[in-house]
């Protein structure tokens, strides 16, 4: 078999008059893969996503999904796709149940509503009830067991934490987990970092219609960030082992006061290779702690403008991670 993505795009572009929404986009995301689209508001996620499912014409490039061209064979392509959409528009009198079982009948598919819902985590009484008295967060979860129907092979999230409480973002965290241990390729887009993070293989940082970053988050905070910086208490003076902490490959700045050692880790394995060898060198370690590169940091540093200036146009970020949710 010949190996397969589950997306692919090749300078995929969409302009709106002067406006170039996405602009030579190549992205490739593996069978399989949970990956993370982040970028802040208006960088161009919803466009992107919108050619994929062709709704909206490219005005160059092109793009496969599951191995089909995303403008000519649309028709092998949806049926094999649940879209988690950014707005969804329910029936206020029909209850989850009937939205479930409508979108059963539209798919031709074959799943028992019930255990649709019960992955979606709508419970039964739930579900009896009109969809036009669910809060926020149950409509959130029936638009998903929608998208669910049919076993897609890629799930395709626009801002699927949008508007829910720390408990509903926890839970669908849970159900793009569980999903994906199914097989399931889930495309998570997302402009709140952490909500990406926690379950994403990969990211892939859109700004301005451009793409300034894919990898791991690891990965990125090797890349961009500033590492993670360790703070050692010992039980005798910190001057006296410093030499172990400067020698250290990985360890880039150390500062020696009193009983406290500072070090600035650049390479991930260099700190439990710092706390061996300083208790190699006869140090007591009484205390640590590390504090990594805040994400939201990496975030703005990535979407600001001053990552590559060939690759941004500068000028301010238009949302930043941390930006409280608004409801649309
Ligand atoms: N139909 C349209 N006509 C003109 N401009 C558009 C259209 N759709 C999107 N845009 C513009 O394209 C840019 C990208 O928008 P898009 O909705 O793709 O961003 P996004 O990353 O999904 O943002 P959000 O997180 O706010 O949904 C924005 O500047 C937006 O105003």
């Amino acid at each position: 078999m010949i190996e397969m993505s589950a997306i692919e795009t090749s300078g995929l572009t969409k302009a709106y008059g002067d406006l170039t929404a996405v602009n030579d986009l190549d992205l490739v995301v593996e069978e399989g893969e949970v990956f993370g689209f982040l970028g802040p508001n208006g960088a161009g996620k919803s466009t992107t996503i919108n050619m994929l499912l062709d709704f909206t014409r490219p005005t160059a490039g092109s793009a496969t999904v599951l191995g089909y061209d995303a403008q000519a064979e649309a028709d092998a392509i949806s049926p094999r796709v649940g879209v988690l959409p950014e707005g969804f528009d329910i029936y206020p009198r029909l209850s989850g149940r009937r939205h479930i079982e409508f979108a059963i009948k539209t798919k031709s598919a074959t799943d028992d509503p019930d255990e649709i819902l019960e992955r979606a985590g709508l419970s039964a009484d739930d579900a009896a009830r009109p969809a036009g008295d669910y809060s926020k967060g149950m409509r959130q979860r029936l638009a998903t067991g929608i998208a669910l129907v049919g076993d897609p092979d890629l799930l395709i999230m626009d801002e699927p934490s949008s508007g829910l409480d720390p408990n509903g973002i926890s839970e669908m965290q849970d159900l793009v987990r569980s999903e994906s241990e199914r097989g399931t390729t889930v495309f998570f887009s997302s402009h709140i970092l952490e909500h990406v993070e926690a379950v994403c293989d990969r990211v892939g940082v859109l700004n301005e219609g451009e793409l300034v970053a894919v990898d791991t988050i690891e990965g990125l905070r090797e890349q961009f960030g500033g590492g993670a910086t360790m703070t050692l208490t010992l039980a005798g003076p910190a001057a006296e082992v410093r030499a172990v902490a400067d020698e250290l490959q990985g360890v880039t700045d150390v500062t020696a006061s009193g009983r406290t050692l500072e070090c600035t880790i650049a390479d991930p394995a260099a700190k439990a290779r710092l706390v061996t060898e300083l208790a190699d060198a006869g140090a007591t370690i009484r205390d640590l702690r590390i504090e990594e590169v805040s994400l939201e940091s990496l975030f703005t540093a990535l979407t600001n403008g001053d990552v590559d200036d060939s690759k941004t146009q500068g000028g301010p970020a238009d949302a930043v991670a941390t930006e409280p949710e608004v409801a649309r």
